[in-house]
């Protein structure tokens, strides 16, 4: 297996205007693929009352997707650097939207586990295809603002389908298929993005304006010990927070609102969409300040905080869930804004893509736990609107979890803080 190969930068680089539109589409493919990811969390209520799921079958559709992605983000990386992220966007989104329809449309629980896991296989390696795309029409010029705008948009489509609820109205009093069918029709909107991007890509990569990827090196395990600590602690923060951040936003925070503070269900998504809607703005603008600051880890180590301190209002103090959301708000905006330059920083450039796939790896395995485990303990439990103690257990799963991601932030924080240290270390990785 290889890691991303380092890349060999052309003499000329696209016009601005084809860099930005590619740019747009992009993004607008990563909007769609983020709706998709996030429709299962609006409908949990409604699979449960509806159709009789379990709270573990309602997290198993989420854990799911990052299952086979503890695997397959390497295989998908490598893909990605023999075929090109235009390509690949393309035949992800395809996979994607097969799989956004499988489940929409499938009679039974197997059905739309498979769609969901069609869907995940899909996703995982369209996010790095869609990373490498904005990186091979901004490396050089302003790629962390892109990169952090994409993003953005993406977080809107998260916040799209939590909003749904209010949009589609009349969709969700259907029941539970008509909005995943809106998922559905939203995954074909990303297919023909990609497939626009593709379709403009093609210009500038025969004239030679785009980087080629260098022969692939050889992956080697031994590599893995060439990353320092701090690139462990980052990797460990990166599994704790994100499982926290997407099992609970993504699969239970709604349900959780409607079950223990009273909120409906349209009222309840809208509560949970707010911390995306946030993200759209504060996460480029936080890259820009660490930027700016060149300040990373202490910044992290903030973020990381802000999470378990949501999450113990939430669960213990008795005042308004806008509280919680806005701590959410600002940990979901500055932790991402900060965690993918700082990675970049704690190890060599041409380590830099098995860096992230492995810190994916672990993280997708890290989520689906998180989801079956929280889906366990809610069952265990008897979590419901009648019984909304249930959810304890759940609450103190997630706060420990996002307690020792705070830990972690604060070991890398001692062991890469300096400033500039980052740097330091890569240069001693690279040697
Ligand atoms: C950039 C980063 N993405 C990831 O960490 C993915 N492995 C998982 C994304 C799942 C939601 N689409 C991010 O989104 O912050």
């Amino acid at each position: 297996m290889s890691s991303t190969p380092p890349r060999t930068l052309p003499t000329a680089q696209p016009p601005r205007a084809t860099a930005w539109l590619i740019g747009a589409l992009v993004a607008l493919a990563l909007f769609g693929n983020y709706y998709v990811y996030d429709s299962i969390g609006p409908v949990a209520d409604l699979l449960q009352s509806q159709r009789g799921f379990s709270d573990s079958q309602v997290g198993l559709l989420n854990a799911i997707y990052s299952l086979p992605n503890v695997v397959l983000i390497l295989v998908g990386g490598v893909l990605v650097d023999r075929f090109g992220a235009a390509r690949m966007t393309l035949w992800t989104a395809l996979v994607c939207l097969a799989g956004a329809a499988l489940t929409a449309f499938s009679p039974n629980f197997s059905g739309m586990a498979t769609g969901r896991l069609l869907f995940g296989i899909g996703a995982e390696t369209f996010s790095i295809a869609t990373l490498a795309a904005i990186a091979d029409y901004f490396g050089g010029r302003s790629l962390a603002f892109a990169m952090g705008l994409a993003l953005a948009i993406g977080r809107l489509g998260s916040f799209g389908a939590d909003m749904s609820p209010t949009w589609f109205a009349a969709a969700y009093a259907q029941g539970w298929q008509p909005p995943l069918a809106i998922a559905a029709g939203v995954a074909a909107t990303s297919l023909l993005a990609s497939l626009a991007y593709w379709w403009l890509d093609r210009g500038p990569r025969r004239a030679g304006l785009l980087p080629t990827g260098a022969k692939a090196e050889k992956f080697v395990w031994r590599d893995l010990l060439h990353f320092g600590r701090a690139y462990w602690y980052l990797l460990a923060l990166c599994v704790l927070w994100y499982s926290v951040i997407l099992a609970f936003r993504s699969t239970y925070s709604i349900k959780y609102f409607q079950h223990v503070h009273g909120l409906d269900l349209a009222a309840a998504g809208q509560m949970n969409s707010y911390v995306f809607l946030a993200a759209v703005f504060a996460t480029p603008a936080f890259g820009w300040l660490c930027d700016r600051l060149r300040r990373y880890a202490p910044f992290l180590a903030f973020g990381a905080l802000l999470l378990p301190i949501a999450l113990a209002v939430m669960a213990l103090a008795p005042w308004s869930l806008w509280v919680s959301t806005a701590l959410i708000g600002v940990s979901f905006s500055l932790v991402p804004a900060v965690m993918w330059p700082l990675a970049s920083r704690l190890v060599a450039p041409s380590r830099f893509g098995t860096a992230i796939g492995l810190m994916w790896v672990a993280q997708n395995a890290g989520i689906s736990g998180a989801n079956l485990l929280a889906g366990w303990l809610n069952d265990q439990a008897g979590a419901s609107a009648a019984n909304p103690a249930g959810y304890g257990p759940m609450m103190a799963f997630f706060g420990t979890a996002s307690l020792l991601g705070f830990a972690c932030a604060l070991l890398l924080w001692f062991t890469a803080g300096r400033r500039h240290h980052e740097q330091e270390q890569a240069s001693r990785d690279a040697a």
